[in-house]
């Protein structure tokens, strides 16, 4: 008996083939893969010969998995065989040379390129569905509406004090940095006052950064501002007051713009790299400016015996502040070291994520 073969039409994904049989009303469909990576097909059906048994095998060039996906319609037979590696085939058959009855499918048909594009709206697709099904935080619009305010106050606190300097700087000369605290010093105090919120924050959860370098950073601040600045009249009118408030709003013009950007999910990388690359010669600046307005405050301290701590009078007089100030100033140090390793980090993790992201 003369052994008949059907039409085959073939297509290609990175994963897949299809097959479409030109089989009507096929019954009996027999489809096996056999160990030798050959698929073997028999069926009853309609074909190019009238109605008969059809056969034909095919050896893939690579390995395949062993499940076979059929479907029977009024018209043809489909098959759908998973490749094992998921990588593009130069030809369907081991034997260079194809079958006579097999041809390619143009319904499907996509060159590699083109099945690489299609791979690659699929993931898109499906990782922004996986995305929508995630459930989002009701409150998220509030939150990030709350941040973008406090970063746009604190922004343009800063830029203020910035601009302010700079003018007088070019005005005054040297002049000028003996009056920065009168001119500065009561939006400097706002910004400070409102910077304890950058503690609160991580603590409610709203931001990612970590409790103890917000603490150390803000607290630190504050007590060169409060403590050492506010409440010391003859500190107010020294040179040290323009470099500690010409540093700190230095880095602020740049950090609270990177924040609101963050906020709106959106990154100008100038900006990102200041953010992250400023701080290197300025932390150490900063605190070499808060450390001589210690030493600074020193004889002053010891002078008004401000702050300091009644002793039993076998003892003396009383501790003078300064001695707190001269722990304050190796603790200073130590927050310095603390906050460095920080931001160096936070550095190495910016750049490193962007890196993968490009990949
Ligand atoms: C033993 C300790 C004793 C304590 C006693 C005190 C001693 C202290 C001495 C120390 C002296 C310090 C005095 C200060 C001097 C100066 O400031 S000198 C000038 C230079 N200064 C600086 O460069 C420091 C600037 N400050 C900071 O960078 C921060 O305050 C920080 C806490 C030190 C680090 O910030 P952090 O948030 O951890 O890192 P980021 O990478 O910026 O942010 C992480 C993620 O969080 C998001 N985020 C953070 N804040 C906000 C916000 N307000 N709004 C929106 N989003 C925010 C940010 O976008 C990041 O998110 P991802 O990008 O998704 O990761």
């Amino acid at each position: 008996m003369q052994i008949l073969t059907p039409h085959v039409y073939w297509a290609q994904r990175h994963g897949e083939i299809f097959l479409r049989v030109e089989l009507s009303d096929a019954t009996n469909v027999d489809i096996r893969l056999m160990e030798d990576n050959t698929l073997q097909f028999r069926a009853q059906g309609h074909g190019a010969k009238g109605d008969n048994q059809y056969e034909f095998s095919l050896e893939f060039l690579e390995p395949v998995k062993p499940e076979i996906h059929q479907k029977s319609t009024q018209r043809q037979v489909d098959i759908k065989i998973k490749k094992r590696e998921e990588r593009w085939w130069q030809r369907l058959t081991l034997r260079e040379k194809k079958p006579v009855f097999l041809g390619p499918d143009f319904d499907r048909w996509l060159d590699e390129s083109d099945a690489e594009m299609e791979l690659q709206a699929k993931e898109k697709i499906n990782k922004i569905s996986v995305e929508s099904r995630v459930r989002k935080d009701p409150y998220l619009g509030l939150k990030k509406g709350y941040l973008f305010m406090y970063n746009l106050v604190q922004f343009l606190g800063f830029s203020w004090i910035f601009v302010n300097m700079t003018v007088r700087l070019f005005i005054l000369g040297q002049d000028s940095f003996y009056d920065t605290f009168h001119t500065a010093a009561d939006m400097m105090y706002f910004c400070q006052m409102m910077a304890v919120l950058e503690v609160i924050n991580p603590l409610l959860g709203l931001v990612k950064t970590k409790f103890f370098p917000a603490m150390i950073q803000v607290a630190g601040r504050n007590v060169i501002l409060f403590v050492i600045f506010g409440s010391l009249e003859e500190m107010q009118n020294k040179a040290v007051v323009f470099f500690v408030f010409y540093l700190w709003s230095t880095i602020e013009i740049f950090r609270y713009p990177f924040y609101m950007l963050a906020c709106i999910d959106t990154e100008w990388k100038l900006l990102t790299w200041l953010r992250y690359s400023l701080w290197i010669p300025l932390y150490p600046l900063g605190v070499v400016a808060e450390a001589v307005a210690v030493i600074q405050s020193l004889p002053i301290f010891d002078e008004t015996r401000l702050f300091s701590i009644p002793l039993p009078s076998v003892l003396g007089r009383s501790l003078s502040f300064s001695y707190t100030l001269q722990l304050y100033l190796v603790l200073m140090f130590l927050g310095l070291f603390i906050n460095f390793r920080h931001l160096y980090k936070q550095r190495r993790r910016r750049y490193r994520s962007r890196k993968k992201k490009v990949q």
